[in-house]
């Protein structure tokens, strides 16, 4: 069965991940594409390093050339925001990368975007999974691939130029150039790689990188740049004293940084220290919008400037679509994602570092500094995160418990409010909150708290935790 979760289709390979639930998904793009009309405007597809992404993109080529869809390969693993800007600038309306992101190496999957380059809305990804429902697998038909290819059915492209020229124009390369800064990469055997390097270069920062050869079991660690899988390049910025150490997820759409003190930054920290820098240095103006599990400093950062912050369930299709509607600055999740008005709709690992390292460039401070300076402004607090397994039937639990009898542990601290827009969200008075909610991703309860100490926050995980009887 194919459903969608937070970010596109994920599963198991060789389990659901396999060829023909793969090429039903491409018919049902196809039956969906023939139904709204845009046939002509034709598909194009990307692939990351996992185990079977070139071949899943192919089989999906391979059924779309049948069905007289025209189809752009991008015949190299590239960043998922690669797809996204393609699909921005050249006007169409799909496009598909075969990934599973951040998941473990067992997994793969699939992102659709739409129109501008967005991830899928929910509306949409119901519409596909109605469509496969009525696909009888062995009735898809497929073209041979080099008889497509040569009926130009199929079109094998390499776009990552003009992806990484448009960062090049809009990032101010002549300030990075004249620091020349020193970095350390880690891509975490993922795809951001090759771009992140050629940035860098083209500034003239001396770049080192690590774990870039291609290994599809990532390391046997998640390819996610967290605390503990940054643990390596935290290491090597400590010993060589880079600047920093600039990270991202297996398809390059997350960042992660050590700063020049070899602390990992919470992207928490990223996306504030990004949102002040739009607004106290490049003089912009407007709101921020985050997750329903980001960090709150971000609402306060943007009060300190008269600016407003929007709340969106977990998912970046919801953190585009409210900035679209507020014309929004930055907008990002504390699962490392974000974008900035006027590059593409969704998250970019690549585009988000080396604004991240213009950003040292053009206020001449330190990482280290600049985390300092905006919470002073932003006030300080603390986010903790925790994930559970859980049974089938644990789950059902779980769900009556807290979504529908809406029962709750009794906190330490007095309550303000409770939202049930994404899992339960507990808002305490003291500007803190915790919040337990299912993956979209992954079979994981997820709770998170965010308070003034690291000790209140684990207090309220543990009281859940309890409560649950996780
Ligand atoms: O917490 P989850 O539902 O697993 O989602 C965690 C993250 O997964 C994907 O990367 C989505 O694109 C993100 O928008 C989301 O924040």
């Amino acid at each position: 069965m194919i459903k969608f979760g937070t970010g596109g289709w994920r599963a198991i390979i060789g389990d659901d991940f396999i060829r023909s639930n793969i090429q039903v998904l491409a018919k049902a793009m196809c039956d969906k594409m023939r139904n709204e009309n845009v046939q002509e405007t034709g598909m194009v597809i990307g692939y990351d390093r996992r185990f079977l992404s070139k071949e899943a993109m192919q089989w999906a080529a391979q059924v779309f050339a049948a069905e007289g869809i025209k189809t752009r390969l991008i015949n190299y693993s590239v960043p998922t925001p690669v797809v996204m800007f393609y699909v921005m600038r050249h006007r169409m309306k799909y496009g598909m990368m075969i990934t599973a992101s951040h998941n473990p190496a067992l997994y793969n999957g699939i992102k659709i975007f739409t129109e501008a380059g967005r991830d899928a809305e929910e509306e949409q990804t119901c519409q596909i999974e109605e469509y496969c429902k009525d696909i009888d697998p062995c009735e898809v038909e497929v073209m041979d691939y080099d008889r497509a290819v040569e009926e130009g059915l199929i079109e094998e492209i390499y776009p990552l130029n003009e992806y990484l020229d448009n960062i090049i124009d809009t990032i101010n390369m002549e300030m990075i150039r004249s620091k020349r800064m020193r970095i350390a990469l880690d891509p975490l055997y993922g795809v951001s790689g090759a771009s992140l390097r050629t940035i860098l270069l083209t500034a003239r920062c001396e770049v080192d990188t690590m774990h870039e050869n291609h290994d599809t079991l990532f390391g046997g660690h998640l390819p996610a740049p967290n605390e503990e899988t940054l643990r390596p390049l935290q290491n090597y910025v400590t010993a060589k004293h880079f600047d920093m150490g600039v990270a991202t997820d297996g398809d390059g759409d997350r960042l992660g940084v050590i700063d020049d003190t070899g602390q990992f930054l919470h992207p928490n920290e990223i996306l504030l220290m990004l949102y002040y820098y739009l607004l106290k240095y490049k003089g912009w103006h407007g709101p921020a919008v985050r997750n329903i599990a980001t960090t709150h400093m971000l609402d306060r950062l943007a009060d300190f400037f008269g600016e407003e912050c929007y709340e969106v369930p977990v998912g970046f299709k919801y953190i585009s679509a409210m900035m679209q509607e507020k014309d929004a600055v930055i907008g990002g999740e504390s699962s490392g994602g974000l974008t900035v008005r006027g590059h593409i709709h969704g998250k970019d690992g690549v585009y988000a570092a080396s604004l991240l390292v213009e950003m040292v460039a053009v206020t001449g401070k330190k990482l280290s500094e600049l985390l300092r300076e905006v919470k002073e402004l932003s006030g300080a607090a603390e986010m903790v995160e925790y994930a559970f397994r859980f049974s089938t039937e644990k789950k059902a639990d779980i769900e009556e418990t807290l979504m529908k009898d809406k029962l709750l542990p009794g906190f330490d601290f007095p309550v303000e409010k409770v939202s049930y827009m994404d899992g339960c969200k507990v808002y305490f008075q003291n500007g803190g909150w915790v919040i337990a909610r299912f993956s979209g991703t992954e079979p994981l309860l997820r709770i998170f708290s965010e308070m003034p100490s690291r000790e209140m926050a684990v207090q309220n995980v543990r009281r859940l935790e309890e409560f649950l009887k996780l």
